[in-house]
């Protein structure tokens, strides 16, 4: 009897989801480059699920029925490339490679190109719950051809995630769709973990809140439109004790932010697609901020920063920052959406983005009540991918702007940085601003370089002479 899936990469992702898989009744071969980890796994995890290890990639692939279905849930980079290199040998046209990694959208595209020669189907598919998700129920984005994803459809409508509205899996889109909308995604997550983290520091430092007085706020916002998951661990983290200390844990962790990258490109892509995602972008600029913290402490001792003391009403302020926060969350989401809106343009994706709000609605880390009324916004006129051109979003965003502003001003006057709030709010603004000052950006480049520019009178292109060359 051969297997239905084989699955390489036994790390946190891969353990979780061969379990899940084997949950669902599907039978799964498993392998992972160090012998140590697939032994340690299956003496310690594997109970009655239909899982078998392999300790060589010849016999892995051969316990598998035909096509072979593999997932990879290796490290992202190289290491995918080493694998499919290794798997290459014994594969047959028609089978089907599935990354479930957090691989870049550009590798995924070669990829398929690549394989497509060799008539190795591949799909590219973001995977997001953490591990808890990959065990219970992730949220999953393939992309590839329709072909690829039809020979697993079934086994990953078993394994997502479940809402009112379906399994949290669909067909993405081609190509590396799939992992471009879990990069966006993670670039989405880093700026909501970003907002979250700024009310968090204006509470503690302005209102002196403790870490569980902090915890009992966000559980409350959390019974309310903020309902999230990153609202709901960020509670669960407020009220961990320190098991050395005594402390709330929350306050021994260093402050410095890590990042492995999908952040990072979902910037990069923003940029070279010129569409703004400024909040996305300064959530990434502050961990790469944090990151500094020699020289933070160092600059504390000198760099003068006023701060006016302030009294203040501590249930006024907490409102305020609940919706300051809503403010930074919509924003986010937009400027994410707005990006792989016009990446499926470009890439001729095709990708459905009320499906994406639907299958991200369970088992994913930006899962959120806010993804329904994101979904209603983009329902209601699926050719406009800005949220912001939407009465809804209007109506929305009109009671939360106020509060947004008196806690930017709150950042300022207490000196407390606030990146991507502000970011969020400058982003509205200048979205909401007829006139920008882009006009004398024009007319410099024009006297420094002749790069012309166009008038608000006349229609074509125009250069003047601003200083006489001799
Ligand atoms: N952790 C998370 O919350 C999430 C992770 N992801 C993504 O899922 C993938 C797996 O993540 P995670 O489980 O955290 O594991 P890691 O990203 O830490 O990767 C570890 C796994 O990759 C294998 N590996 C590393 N280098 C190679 C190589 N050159 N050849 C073969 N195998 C290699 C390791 O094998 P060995 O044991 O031999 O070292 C191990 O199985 C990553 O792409 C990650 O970005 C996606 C969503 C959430
Ligand atoms: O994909 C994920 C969640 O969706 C992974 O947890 C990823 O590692 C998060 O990104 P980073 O490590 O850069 O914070």
């Amino acid at each position: 009897m051969k297997n239905y899936v084989g699955l390489i990469g036994l790390a946190v992702m891969g353990q979780n989801l061969a379990l899940n898989i084997a949950r669902k009744g599907y039978s799964i071969s498993v392998y992972n480059r160090t012998p140590d980890r697939t032994k340690e796994f299956v003496e310690k995890r594997v109970k009655e699920e239909k899982i078998y290890p392999y300790y060589d990639l010849k016999s892995f692939v051969e316990s598998l029925e035909k096509p072979r279905k593999i997932i990879l849930m290796v490290k992202a980079g190289q290491p995918v490339d080493d694998m499919i290199n290794e798997l290459l040998p014994y594969l047959e046209p028609g089978d089907l490679i599935i990354d479930g990694g957090n691989s870049y959208f550009k590798d995924t595209s070669r990829r398929i190109r690549e394989l497509k020669e060799k008539e190795i189907l591949y799909l590219g598919m973001g995977v997001s719950g953490g591990e808890y998700g990959a065990l219970h129920g992730p949220s999953l984005m393939p992309g590839g051809t329709k072909e690829a994803y039809k020979l697993v459809e079934e086994m990953l409508l078993k394994i997502a995630a479940k809402t009112e509205d379906g399994p949290c899996c669909t067909y993405v889109g081609d190509d590396s769709a799939g992992h471009f909308v879990k990069m966006v995604h993670n670039g989405i997550e880093y700026a909501i973990m970003q907002l979250i983290a700024e009310v968090y520091d204006v509470m503690r430092k302005v209102l002196n809140m403790t870490s569980e007085e902090i915890g009992d706020v966000f559980q409350t916002w959390n019974n309310g439109e903020l309902n999230s998951f990153l609202m709901e661990i960020s509670y669960k983290i407020m009220r961990r004790k320190d098991e050395e200390t005594g402390k709330p844990l929350v306050e021994v962790i260093l402050d410095k932010a890590e990042q492995k990258g999908t952040g990072k490109w979902t910037s990069q892509t923003a940029l070279d697609l010129g569409i703004p995602t400024p909040t996305l972008n300064m959530a990434v600029e502050a961990r790469i901020i944090s990151h500094f913290k020699d020289l933070r402490v160092n600059l504390s001792k000198t760099l003068p920063v006023p701060k006016e003391n302030l009294s203040l009403n501590r249930e006024e302020l907490i409102r305020d920052l609940e919706k300051a926060l809503l403010f930074g969350v919509f924003i986010s989401f937009s400027q994410g959406l707005w990006l792989i809106d016009e990446a499926s343009k470009t890439f001729n994706y095709n990708i459905d983005l009320s499906e994406v709000l639907r299958i991200w609605k369970g088992g994913c880390i930006i899962r959120a009540k806010l993804l329904n009324f994101l979904r209603e916004i983009i329902k209601e006129n699926p050719q406009n991918a800005n949220l912001l051109a939407s009465e809804k979003a209007v109506n929305f965003l009109k009671d939360k702007i106020e509060s947004a502003k008196r806690i930017s001003n709150l950042g300022k006057l207490t000196g407390i940085p606030l990146l991507c709030l502000n970011s969020a709010l400058d982003y509205y603004f200048a979205l909401a601003t007829e006139n920008l000052p882009a006009n004398l950006i024009q007319a410099q480049r024009d006297f420094f370089g002749a790069h012309t520019y166009e008038r608000i009178d006349k229609e074509g292109i125009f250069h003047t002479e601003w200083e006489k060359l001799e």
